[in-house]
């Protein structure tokens, strides 16, 4: 473990090992938080890194306490890390007033607008700072990255994709916010984030980015519950068939009749997600 991580806990789990940690980060200028699941394999060499992006209200720990990952993860020998969803306790005055903005809403981009330019920077952070890091202080193979996440993670996840094509050798998304500039939940982040300019949105939005740069990535895995109560309003995956149709990007959109937006639906398609990333990752 590097001199620059402080471990919060540490726990086996199916051979391997849960561990928390926090650390001063540069881009995002203060205290961040991480979590990493070690599968046993990383005792005796390196092993393929997938970061998994969580949504709305999420801290590092959900994913690992209710994604039910960890099992599948060990028998595939793949290194699990998660990263808070975004700074917390900045100081920002109404960072913690409203769950769809600030604290644990980081939408995994980097803030123009002040105050939250001075803080909010989850997309370098989650795409360069956090990888350097895990890098230098895990066994890990830093040419075989995967990612993936749900929600607004799963719009992180296809952004940070789309943002660096070549980068990541498998992409999934469960329930992602398709089209942020066309809903609530992205134009209330977008609108504080980046300011009421709307061009600038284009550059974080997955639908623009796969229109305006074309099929970049390998085959895409989404599954989406039909009775998420997010569905209509929030997430519009139809919007991202149309994108990905358009630019010829391969896509299976999976419909998922009666699940809905947490994460009884996330663990019960984990293992499918899992499979799909160690097929490109450990091939
Ligand atoms: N607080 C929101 C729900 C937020 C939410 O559903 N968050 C999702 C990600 S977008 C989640 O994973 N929550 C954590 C959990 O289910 O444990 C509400 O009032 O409806």
């Amino acid at each position: 473990m590097g001199a620059d991580l402080r471990l919060a806990s540490e726990h086996r789990c199916f051979g391997g090992t849960v561990a928390y940690y926090r650390h001063d980060s540069q881009v995002c200028g203060g205290e961040m938080r991480f979590a990493v699941y070690l599968p046993p394999q990383a005792r005796a060499g390196k092993v393929p890194v997938l970061y998994y992006l969580s949504g709305l209200t999420c801290t590092e720990e959900t994913f690992l306490i209710k994604a039910g990952a960890q099992r599948l993860a060990a028998e595939l020998g793949l290194m699990l890390v998660v990263p808070d969803t975004s700074p917390r306790n900045t100081g920002i005055e109404k960072e913690d007033v409203d769950w769809e903005v600030g604290t644990a809403a980081g939408f995994y981009v980097d803030a123009t607008s002040q105050p939250w330019a001075s803080r909010f920077h989850m997309f370098s952070y989650v795409t360069r700072e956090l990888p350097e890091l895990v890098g230098r202080s895990f066994p890990a193979r830093m040419d075989r990255e995967g990612i993936f996440g749900h929600s607004m993670g799963g719009h992180g996840a296809l952004v940070c994709a789309l943002r660096q094509p070549g980068r990541y050798r498998s992409v999934s998304a469960f329930a992602p916010i398709s089209a942020p500039m066309r809903c609530p939940w992205g134009q209330k982040a977008f609108g504080t984030y980046f300011g009421p300019h709307t061009e600038a949105w284009r550059a974080w939005d997955t639908t623009e980015l796969l229109r305006s740069g074309g099929s970049r990535l390998p085959p895409l895995l989404v599954d989406q519950g039909t009775s998420d109560k997010f569905l209509v309003e929030q997430l519009k995956p139809e919007l991202l068939r149309e994108a990905c149709e358009q630019s010829g990007q391969p896509l299976t959109l999976r419909f998922q009749d009666g699940y809905d937006h947490g994460y009884y639906f996330v663990s019960t398609f984990m293992a499918d997600h899992l499979r799909h990333h160690a097929a490109a990752l450990t091939a």
